[in-house]
């Protein structure tokens, strides 16, 4: 078992009040810029500051294949695991175009895809990072997906991934052929609820295909019933990619960076990841709200309210990276937005005036 890195509490107060009052006086009506205030207050508390801002925006897409996949638990084969890694490493996914757009910076990390990529990819200054823990996760049908050495090493590759990093943000994406499955099996044993209620149709399944998913993640489950710790949890249930995302958020948060979280994969891996170092979320802003019909509960159980709702069920990254801009203008609203006193215009009437 791992020991984690402390998570401060970003509760603070004074500051708290500072920054409601800085936004309070902006020359608007109070609270007219809705989320947009409680947004600003969230980044400014995770910065410890007034001036929230953000720099040098980071993307890591961790990349993994999964045994259970060969169960036809996924619309696609596994081979897209790898495929989508070169189409990343290429610059022609969809979150690649959108990162470009926004100037974040993306890397790609291998966990644990099934086929190797050529080593030039891994040198210099490299888009694809080496931090293949096995060929792909173990068929969870027969044994835990990950040995807890395993799940152990993948959860400290993903925090030296968080160490390695520049700037104050980071965004977790991913790419693993039946990745729902494994978020799907997380939400119902950690979340205490019904397979059929977790689980959705990921790339596409129909509905045959997804009753079958439901009949071999029923079956998983039952094999796995002791695993009921998040760790067990992960390690029987998990994938590598999900593992070393888990170890990424909880370093990043240690290090007081936002995380903005993605989709239905990405918020499993937020779950892991406050049950293993409580206080996690604190740093979370939620990007959007996945088709995926276990994000919902996920969500809720997160207690978490997400920005956009677009219809999305990509992951990758890509809602969160949609969601960027909110918070680029959140902070811009704080730091360049005039005050009543700044700009010489009259505060809202006391009741005592208007009589
Ligand atoms: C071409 C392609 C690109 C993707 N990009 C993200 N995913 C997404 O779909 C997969 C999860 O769904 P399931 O559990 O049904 O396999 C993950 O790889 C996820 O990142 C993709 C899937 C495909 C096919
Ligand atoms: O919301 C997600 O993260 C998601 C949904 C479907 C497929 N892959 C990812």
């Amino acid at each position: 078992m791992n020991t984690f890195p402390t998570i401060s509490s970003i509760e603070n107060n004074d500051l708290r009040q500072q920054l409601q009052q800085i936004i309070g006086l902006k020359t608007k009506p109070l609270g007219a810029l809705g989320r947009l205030e409680s947004l600003g207050l969230q980044l400014g508390l995770i910065q410890g500051t007034t001036t929230p801002h953000i720099d040098q925006p980071q993307i890591r897409v961790f990349a993994a294949d999964h045994g259970l996949a060969q169960h036809g638990t996924s619309a696609f084969p596994s081979a897209v695991t790898a495929q989508m890694v070169l189409n990343f490493l290429h610059g022609g996914a969809a979150i690649n175009v959108l990162a470009r757009q926004h100037n974040i910076e993306l890397k790609v990390v291998d966990a644990g895809v099934a086929t190797d990529f050529d080593s030039s990819y891994f040198k210099g200054n490299p888009q694809l990072l080496d931090y293949k823990v096995r060929h792909g996760s173990r068929d969870a049908l027969n044994e835990p997906a990950m040995t807890d050495e395993e799940c152990t090493l993948a959860l400290n590759n993903g925090m030296k991934v968080a160490q390695e990093l520049t700037g104050n943000l980071l965004i977790v994406g991913e790419m693993g052929i039946g990745n729902t499955s494994a978020a799907s099996l997380l939400l119902a044993r950690l979340g205490d609820l019904p397979i059929a209620e977790c689980i959705g149709r990921g790339t596409g399944l129909d509905d045959a295909g997804l009753q079958h998913k439901e009949q071999v993640l029923t079956q998983v489950l039952e094999r796995h019933s002791a695993a009921t710790t998040p760790f067990a949890a992960l390690a029987a249930l998990g994938g590598l990619e999900i593992a070393t995302m888990v170890g990424a958020l909880i370093q990043a948060a240690s290090d007081k960076l936002i995380l903005l979280i993605d989709g239905f994969i990405a918020s499993i891996a937020l779950l892991v990841a406050e049950h293993l170092a409580p206080g996690v979320k604190q740093y979370a802003i939620f990007a959007h709200h996945s088709v995926e019909p276990g994000h919902t509960h996920l969500l809720q159980l997160l207690d978490a309210e997400p920005l956009l709702d677009m219809q999305m069920r990509l992951g990758e990254g890509s809602g969160a990276a949609l969601a960027y801009p909110l918070l680029q203008s959140a902070c811009a609203i704080i730091n360049e937005m005039a005050s009543f006193n700044d700009a010489g215009v009259s505060e809202k009437s006391s009741s005592e005036n208007n009589n």
